[in-house]
């Protein structure tokens, strides 16, 4: 298979993302010179399945092993605690401003790990190498790193480019099919915001269903395809001031399930499937869905992929409040992400919440 790649033009930092089955040797393009050197931050599920093979990358590439910290698997570890645990790991292993850290996981382990490499001693260069569909597709292309607090999800963090991202399919060949449904859910957000994408998304749909079973060049493809939309959109605004708003598409109503529910019951993607389809059925109640049929369809896609579609019955208030420390509040005012249609989505400010709790009660 070959190896695709895709440039990210951030202002913050351009790099590439290697996108292809077998392709860790492209570490090999952030070497490290006399005296530097390199740490790990992994996901220990990640890790145990694929440690070795990145082990073997870094040897090929900078000539020896780095030390590598495990962080346990879960979405509870974009913490506080865990922050301070590699923090503690990078301070023992000595890593100075001009040394390399590597990310190696989940959206978790990119988040967390970014972060990690952003606050060391003010931030240093770190290199990504995602291990789920959702990371590959999302997570750790550009830039946003960070940790949950009980008070919302993301809501510690900063903007720190990558020096490289490696996504080698190959490694999704271990996820379980949870893991890679939850990935999907974010390649489906991604095809409501661009129509050439959604027209792909549901042409192949029934192989992309198959999964880790999927035909290896339909799957590079989808991460390509979907790598080169987000990178397009942090390259016109990397820091969120308008246009990048729009990849939080469905992520207003995602976050608040996550936080209300305790950072576990739902995977971010199965969250962001539920979100998907509260930010149709808000836009509806509007008067904003010009597509008929785009909730349908997209309901359609959702579960033909395997996510949720039903809501479960949750306390609107608790979710309402929990939405007013969502990071596009301006102004004391909600504004959320809403499509018409396929390709067409906008950020409608000063959204009535009373439409918001509405909408909540249509889906419970
Ligand atoms: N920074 C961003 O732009 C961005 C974008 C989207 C999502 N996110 C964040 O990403 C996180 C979700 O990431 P995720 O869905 O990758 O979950 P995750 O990182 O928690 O990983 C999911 C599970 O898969 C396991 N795993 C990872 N790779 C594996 C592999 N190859 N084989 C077998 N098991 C493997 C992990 O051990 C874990 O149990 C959320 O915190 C979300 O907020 C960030
Ligand atoms: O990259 C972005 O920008 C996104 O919004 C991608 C989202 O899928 C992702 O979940 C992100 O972490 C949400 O960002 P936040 O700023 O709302 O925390
Ligand atoms: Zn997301």
């Amino acid at each position: 298979m070959s190896v695709r790649k895709v440039s990210v033009a951030a202002a913050g930092g351009s790099y590439d993302v290697v996108i292809g089955a077998g392709v860790l040797e492209a570490l090999a393009a952030v070497p490290l010179a006399e005296g530097e050197r390199a740490a790990v931050i992994a996901d220990a599920g990640a890790w145990a399945k694929h440690g070795a093979a990145v082990l073997a990358a870094c040897k090929q590439a900078h000539g020896r092993e780095p030390p590598v910290f495990e962080v346990p698997a879960g979405e509870a570890s974009k913490s506080w605690e865990q922050l301070e645990r590699a923090c503690a790991f990078l301070a023992e292993q000595r890593i100075a401003r001009q040394d390399l850290l590597i990310a190696c996981g989940g959206g978790m382990a990119t988040d967390l790990g970014g972060f990690a490499a952003a606050a060391w001693m003010r931030g240093i260069r770190h290199v990504a190498i995602p291990t789920t569909l959702l990371a590959q597709v999302d997570a750790a292309v550009g830039g946003k790193t960070g940790i949950n607090i009980a008070a919302g999800k993301n809501l510690v963090g900063s903007f720190h480019q990558p020096r490289l991202v490696i996504a080698d399919v190959a490694l999704l060949t271990t996820l379980p099919p949870r893991e890679f449904s939850a990935g999907l859910a974010e390649c489906v957000k991604h095809a409501v915001l661009d129509a050439g994408l959604y027209a792909h998304t549901r042409e192949h749909s029934d192989e992309i269903a198959k999964g880790v079973d999927a035909d290896p060049a339909v799957l590079a493809e989808l991460v390509e395809r979907n790598v080169a939309f987000k990178a397009a959109v942090v390259a016109a605004d990397e820091r969120e001031g308008g246009r990048r708003m729009l990849l939080n598409l469905g992520h207003t109503f995602a976050h608040a399930l996550e936080t209300v529910t305790g950072y576990g019951r739902y995977l971010h993607g199965e969250a962001v499937s539920l979100g998907l389809l509260a930010a149709c059925r808000l836009a509806a109640r509007l008067g904003l869905l010009t597509q008929d049929k785009l909730a349908d369809e997209l309901a359609e896609l959702l579960q033909k992929f395997s996510l949720p579609v039903s809501w479960p019955e949750i306390d609107p208030e608790e979710l309402l409040k929990t939405m007013s420390l969502d990071k596009k509040v301006a102004e004391g005012k909600l504004r959320f992400v809403l499509p018409e249609a396929a390709g067409e989505v906008s950020v409608v400010p000063g959204v009535d919440p009373a439409e918001v709790r509405a909408t909540l009660k249509e889906l419970a």
